[in-house]
């Protein structure tokens, strides 16, 4: 029996990644799950499939669990320290899927378990990319990518000689306003913006993939996983979203990894790797599907893409910066205080404010990075204010 632990339990990937392990309960031990707020379905969650230990993130939240787990003989926890102590739990497998940056310190600590880390929290390449690749190599830890392109691009990889990568190209749906225009933009509402084309996730990632900041985050979660230069790492928008990613190499080939838009795919590459097993997704009909498209995106009415290269060359501990100011103008944006274009006004006027402030550390610790995550919350909240 493997032993699983799924830190976001209750999220979108958390919810997919239960689905693939309630369909071979005798292959797998579920150890931990965790969740936030959505106490009920933690608890449902952890008595479906006997966990050992149930986890709510909120203290507030702890009784509800409790008492929601009453007679179930499995163990309840709230808190951060709770979640990270959840991930140094014994597991051969752990889920990170948390969403934000509040998922890099139990990423971490599951790390130095030596363990293997299928990583869906891509926030925790972009705070602390360095630290979580050397935290990785130095407990002889695998961390395996989760996120589609990621996947994809891994998956492209594979019997590959990474020296002959000559460019990466990662797709972009263009996500729910790709062809609204900056002024329609300008008045549109989280629930409007919350609404993918394509793919069924949380709330966030989702308003993150309309403005683009999600491929901005994954832009930079290339360069920091793959180790591939930034001027190499395209972004696409391809609005079918079906190839995810494509490879290119010196001999000017293309590996190219196709699939529908389901994360089960590429959960579930990282739950059976170095082996494939069955998967319950689609398999496409190319006739039916006639032809696929692709357009430059706009980097004008997206701001984040070019930001996220500013972060890429500037390195150090711009990323925290960079998604810390991400995550508090888009709870401003939700709040009905910031308004959608304004998003990435915010996050560049941070970066701006805090890029005197020595941000340029090669391998930040932890510490820097939650200092400077906490920083720029704070910058960031006084440039919203000032709006
Ligand atoms: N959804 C997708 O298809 C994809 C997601 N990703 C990435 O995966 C991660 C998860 O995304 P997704 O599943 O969509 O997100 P969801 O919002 O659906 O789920 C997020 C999970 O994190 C929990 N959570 C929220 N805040 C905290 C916190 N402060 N501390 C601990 N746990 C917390 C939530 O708990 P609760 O709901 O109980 O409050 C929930 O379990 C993100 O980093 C996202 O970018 C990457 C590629 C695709
Ligand atoms: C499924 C996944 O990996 C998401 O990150 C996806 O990429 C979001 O779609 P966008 O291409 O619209 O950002
Ligand atoms: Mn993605």
């Amino acid at each position: 029996m493997r032993r699983i632990t799924v830190l976001g339990a209750t999220g979108s990937i958390g919810g997919n990644t239960l689905d693939l392990i309630g369909r071979r309960p005798d292959e797998f031990q579920v150890v931990a799950l965790t969740g936030g707020r959505n106490v009920a379905r933690l608890a449902e969650l952890a008595r479906r499939h006997r966990a050992e230990l149930a986890v709510t993130a909120h203290e507030d939240c702890l009784d509800d669990l409790r008492a929601a787990l009453d007679g179930s003989g499995i163990e309840v926890a709230a808190g951060a320290q709770a979640i990270t102590e959840a991930a140094a739990r014994p597991a051969d497998w752990i889920m990170s899927a948390i969403v934000g940056a509040a998922g890099l310190p139990p990423g971490l600590r599951a790390l130095e378990q030596g363990t293997t880390l299928a990583l869906a929290n891509k926030e925790s390449l972009v705070c602390a990319g360095p630290l979580l690749m050397e935290t990785a190599r130095r407990h002889g830890a695998t961390v395996l990518p989760v996120d589609s392109e990621h996947s994809a691009v891994f998956q492209a990889l594979i019997g590959e000689d990474v020296a002959a990568i000559e460019r990466i190209i990662i797709t972009a749906s263009g996500g729910a306003f790709r062809d609204w225009t900056v002024d329609e933009m300008a008045r549109a509402t989280p629930a409007q913006a919350a609404s993918h084309p394509n793919w069924d996730m949380g709330q966030r990632i989702t308003i993150d993939s309309a403005s683009l900041f999600n491929k901005a985050l994954e832009l930079i979660e290339t360069h920091e996983y793959f180790g591939i230069p930034p001027e190499r790492i395209e972004a696409l928008v391809h609005p079918e979203s079906m190839i995810h990613a494509m490879v290119g190499f010196r001999d000017g080939a293309l590996m190219a990894h196709i699939g529908p838009p389901d994360m089960r795919h590429a959960i579930g590459f990282a739950l059976n790797h170095p082996d494939r097993h069955d998967l319950p997704v689609e398999r496409l009909d190319f006739a039916a599907l006639g032809q696929f498209t692709f357009r430059a995106p706009d980097e004008v009415k997206y701001p984040a893409l070019r930001l996220a290269r500013e972060v890429m060359a500037a390195g150090g501990l711009s990323g925290a910066v960079f998604n810390a100011a991400k995550e508090r103008a888009l709870d401003g944006f939700l709040e009905g205080r910031v308004s959608f274009p304004q998003m990435a006004e915010v996050v560049e006027a941070t970066l701006d404010t805090m890029s005197s402030s020595g941000l340029g550390i090669a391998v930040p610790s932890l510490d820097m990075v939650l200092d400077a995550d906490a920083r720029a919350r704070a910058t960031a909240d006084r440039v919203i204010a000032g709006l």
